[in-house]
């Protein structure tokens, strides 16, 4: 595999939430158009390590990274890294849906007018392409002025989902998508994730083994803070080489 596929790095990747260290020594590589999956024990660190990946953790007081998280080549905890922009390029999607209390079309639309796009036809394209993208304009197309909390929750996660592709992002995070949302939901989600990989780097924290083995390429498996194995989903959960790995994955532990 040559860099040029390499979208993101970490190398010694150190967390801290005051002095507990959270996450110790992650080396990780992401690699474009690929789903990953971080799997592992609740508390084990995967999502606080996916929230280093666009700088979220930034905003809890008394939290520390060490070592360097690396996007296209760049340092995003370089002092000079705009944090506004590296988030418009690392798009995140939440357990909860969380629309906001605006009609569908303004959800959409809100990161448009916030990144400072006025013109309307513009808009307009923007919020049916990534309703689109988002597998849901043909749900919503003829309500898209009312309000986005009369969503099934299943939608209200593709609006989510969708809102977060409008400002067209590199990378996408998602941290337990569909543990709000029922089987028919979370197909849909699983669908969604499928196709969105053509176009997008996408890593997910997931509790479900099921949904690890359908939607990614490669499961990166976390304990206690420490990436104990990654590699092909397929091996991962065929073959694994360690035994903690085959302990979680056949549920043994966890
Ligand atoms: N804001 C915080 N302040 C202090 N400690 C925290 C904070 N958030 C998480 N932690 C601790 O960091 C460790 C990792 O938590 P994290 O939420 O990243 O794990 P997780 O693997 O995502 O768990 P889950 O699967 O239950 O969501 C845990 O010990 C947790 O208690």
């Amino acid at each position: 595999m040559t860099d040029n596929n390499l979208k993101i790095i970490s190398a010694n990747l150190d967390f801290y939430y005051n002095d507990f260290k959270a996450l110790h020594n992650v080396d990780l590589k992401f690699t474009k158009q690929q789903v990953t999956a971080l799997i592992g024990p609740s508390g084990c660190g995967k999502s606080t390590y996916l929230r280093c990946l666009n700088r979220m953790n930034d905003l809890i007081p008394g939290t520390r990274v060490d070592g360097e998280i690396l996007m296209d080549g760049q340092d995003i905890y370089d002092p000079s890294v705009d944090v506004v922009l590296l988030r418009r390029r690392i798009g995140m999607v939440f357990q909860k849906p969380n629309p906001f209390p605006k009609t569908i079309f303004e959800n959409i639309a809100y990161g448009m007018r916030v990144n400072g796009i006025k013109d309307k036809a513009f808009i307009e394209s923007h919020v049916e392409k990534s309703l689109n993208q988002a597998a849901l304009w043909e749900e919503v197309k003829d309500r898209l002025y009312e309000s986005a909390l009369g969503l099934s929750g299943g939608q209200q996660q593709r609006l989510c989902i969708a809102r977060a592709l409008a400002v067209e992002p590199e990378v996408l995070l998602m941290d337990e998508p569909c543990s709000a949302l029922d089987p028919i939901a979370t197909q849909k989600i699983e669908e969604l994730i499928q196709g969105l990989k053509k176009e997008y780097t996408i890593i997910i924290v997931t509790h479900s083994m099921q949904q690890a083995a359908r939607v990614s390429d490669v499961t990166a498996f976390f304990y206690m803070g420490k990436l104990i194995e990654v590699g092909d989903t397929d091996t991962i959960f065929t073959k694994p080489k360690l035994r903690q790995t085959e302990d979680y994955i056949t549920g043994r532990f966890g």
